[in-house]
């Protein structure tokens, strides 16, 4: 028997009961605690910068708008694994009325007033519910930003939230997992023939714990901000399973660390989502897929909000570089509860812990 993903998570070392976002409709000054320096965000690893080595949009090239029914979409999405660890795509099947509604909803979630929010809290040692980023105890400043995780159903804190209303916003969290879901498995065999897992390994590989993969709902907000120069939305990260979906209003703010470049913009593509590599997918290309270290800087005018869908295999799965790669494995198998441990302890540095 499987052990589902939420599980990876549970019981963690991440204590975040005592940590709550601010009242962001309160403050028209940048809180000394949400003021970043130069060498506040970077948390275990000096790759990223505040803002010192952002590039210019036009300066950079940026990663591919893949088309999912394009016959060459697996050759074009390895491509973008292995030099940017992210790309966009379009034709993704997921109703634009669904991504509207859901995004709706998280707006109304979140101009909800402070004190209802915190009804919904996550717990200490819990997963879902309302609260700052995961990574919050890495750093010793303050995020711009607020978010809601769910997995699953979303009643439980639904209806702390609206007692009498919930019933809405979670049949549209549902509908909008189970496209995600289905999306998300569509990608992952995109990314597996690009690493040359074909058709005939999918027929051996069935019962595989990849194949059995599930996901969490991460609904982000990053409230207009009267310093974005000085604050920052989601300090710098990977995100840690298998790949992540994300949705992003109009505004401006993903932007993504390339080596020797700096901060790429990720812009907002209208209709195309953005798909990213997490560290269990850069485990099982055998590093030679980037897992993507990115940011979220805010907006001085106006507020952005995101849906990320992250993905992966059961809790109790063990991973390891395909056999059919290339060179020694460069990383020893691991389960997915034991990687989520040693980054809940150890953030970035984690995958030095399992390197060969
Ligand atoms: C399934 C999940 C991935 C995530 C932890 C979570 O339970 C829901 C939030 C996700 C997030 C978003 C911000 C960065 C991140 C590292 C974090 O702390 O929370 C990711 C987590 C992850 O990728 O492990
Ligand atoms: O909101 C965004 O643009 C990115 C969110 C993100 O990186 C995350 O939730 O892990
Ligand atoms: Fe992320």
């Amino acid at each position: 028997m499987t052990t589902s993903l939420s599980n990876a998570y549970k019981d963690t070392n991440i204590h975040l009961n005592n940590i709550i976002p601010l009242d962001f409709g309160s403050v028209l000054q940048l809180p000394e605690s949400h003021v970043w320096t130069d060498d506040d965000d970077s948390g275990q690893d000096r790759r990223g910068r505040v803002r010192t080595c952002l590039v210019r949009a036009d300066a950079a090239a940026s990663p591919p708008v893949i088309d999912l029914r394009a016959p060459d979409s697996a050759g074009l999405a390895g491509e973008a694994c292995r030099r940017w660890g992210v790309f966009q795509v379009t034709n993704h099947e997921v109703p634009r009325d669904l991504v509207e509604d859901v995004e709706a909803h998280a707006r109304r979630l979140f101009q909800l007033p402070a004190d209802r929010k915190l009804r919904a809290l996550r717990a200490s040692n819990g997963v879902t519910g309302y609260g700052v980023a995961r990574i919050s105890p890495f750093f010793p400043k303050s995020m711009w930003h607020e978010g809601f995780t769910i997995m699953g159903s979303a009643m439980e804190h639904a209806k702390l939230l609206w007692p009498h209303h919930y019933q809405e916003f979670c049949d549209a969290m549902d509908k909008y997992q189970k496209k995600m879901k289905a999306l998300a498995y569509k990608i992952l065999l995109v990314i597996l023939k690009a690493l040359g897992v074909d058709e005939e390994d999918h027929d051996k590989l069935a019962s595989s714990f990849l194949y059995q993969s599930d996901g969490a709902l991460q609904l982000n907000s990053y409230p207009s901000c009267p310093n974005p120069s000085r604050a920052i939305g989601l300090a710098p990260h990977t995100d840690s399973l298998l790949l992540t979906i994300l949705h992003q209003n109009d505004t401006d703010g993903l932007q993504i660390m390339q080596e020797g470049v700096g901060w790429v913009p990720i812009r907002p593509t209208p209709g195309a989502l953005v798909v990213n590599i997490g560290d269990l997918m850069h485990i099982l290309s055998n590093a030679t897929f980037h897992n993507m270290y990115h940011r979220v800087v805010p907006n001085k005018t106006s507020h952005r909000f995101t849906m990320a869908y992250f993905y992966g295999p059961p809790a109790d799965s063990v991973l390891a570089p395909l056999p059919k790669l290339p060179g020694p494995p460069r990383f020893r198998a691991i389960t997915v509860k034991e990687y989520i441990g040693i980054k809940n302890k150890h953030l970035e540095k984690a995958l030095s812990f399992i390197q060969t």
